[in-house]
């Protein structure tokens, strides 16, 4: 994370924003607000960074689907808005906890009949789907633990038809990812995680993508989209 005044006045900036567009919807911010009280940690996406992948969802018509990484169901139910009614969000948590605020949040705000919480570990409830022939996802959003980005990249894409399109968060770390890979230490794997995550995206045969920076109350950072060819 940055630590200098734009921190603040980004934070202003996103508050600003997200009070012009009237972004924050309510049963959405109690939700966080329980995760809060039940000892979450803070590192949900933004209203607007939700609202971005609502319209996303809308823009390409998406009906299903899957993310990793469900803290307490805030950017999931940001999701489930964007897939509508008859839509379809399978989200994956291996934290008990979080995954019970999650499903209690969802409740409360009606959306839970078009959510599936997959407890366990990402990976492993990845290759089931994919053993199970799942139906193939509209949208992947990937916001877990990054240093298995690219484990999840490959098993998403195995879950994608062409046209899926794919978000990772957190690609810029507050610069972090200009950081020497040969010097980093392990509590930077997930520094690395997101290096090779992003050749990942710029080598593989059926992947178009770019990222772009994003700077608001919770310092740098940026997310990498993508679209299956
Ligand atoms: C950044 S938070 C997700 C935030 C959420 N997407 C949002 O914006 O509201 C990452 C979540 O991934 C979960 N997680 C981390 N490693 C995981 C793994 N290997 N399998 C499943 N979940 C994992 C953590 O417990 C945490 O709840």
């Amino acid at each position: 994370m940055i630590h200098h005044s734009t921190d603040r006045e980004a934070g202003a900036v996103e508050q600003y924003l997200e009070e012009s567009l009237g972004l924050q919807v309510e049963s959405l911010e109690k939700g966080r607000e329980h995760g809060r009280a039940a000892g979450l940690p803070p590192i949900e996406v933004s209203a607007g960074q939700g609202k971005f992948l609502q319209l996303l969802a809308e823009m390409i018509g998406a009906r299903r689907v899957l993310e990793i990484g469900t803290l307490g169901g805030y950017s999931t139910s940001w999701l489930a808005l964007g897939a509508g009614p008859s839509g379809k969000v399978v989200t994956c948590e291996f934290e008990p906890l979080h995954a019970s605020v999650a499903r209690e949040n969802l409740e409360r705000s009606g959306l839970a009949d078009r959510v599936e919480i997959k407890l366990g570990a990402a990976r492993g409830t990845l290759d089931t789907l994919i053993a199970k022939r799942s139906e193939a996802f509209d949208l992947i959003f990937i916001d877990a633990d990054k240093r298995n980005n690219v484990i999840y990249l490959e098993r998403a894409l195995e879950l994608s038809h062409p046209g899926t399109v794919l978000v990772v968060d957190n690609v810029v770390r507050g610069g972090a990812i200009l950081d020497d890979p040969g010097q980093l230490g392990s509590q930077e794997a997930d520094v690395r995680g997101v290096q090779e995550s992003l050749l990942w995206l710029r080598d593989h045969p059926r992947i178009s993508a770019t990222a772009l920076q994003t700077l608001g109350s919770k310092g740098w950072d940026g997310f990498a989209l993508a679209r299956v060819l």
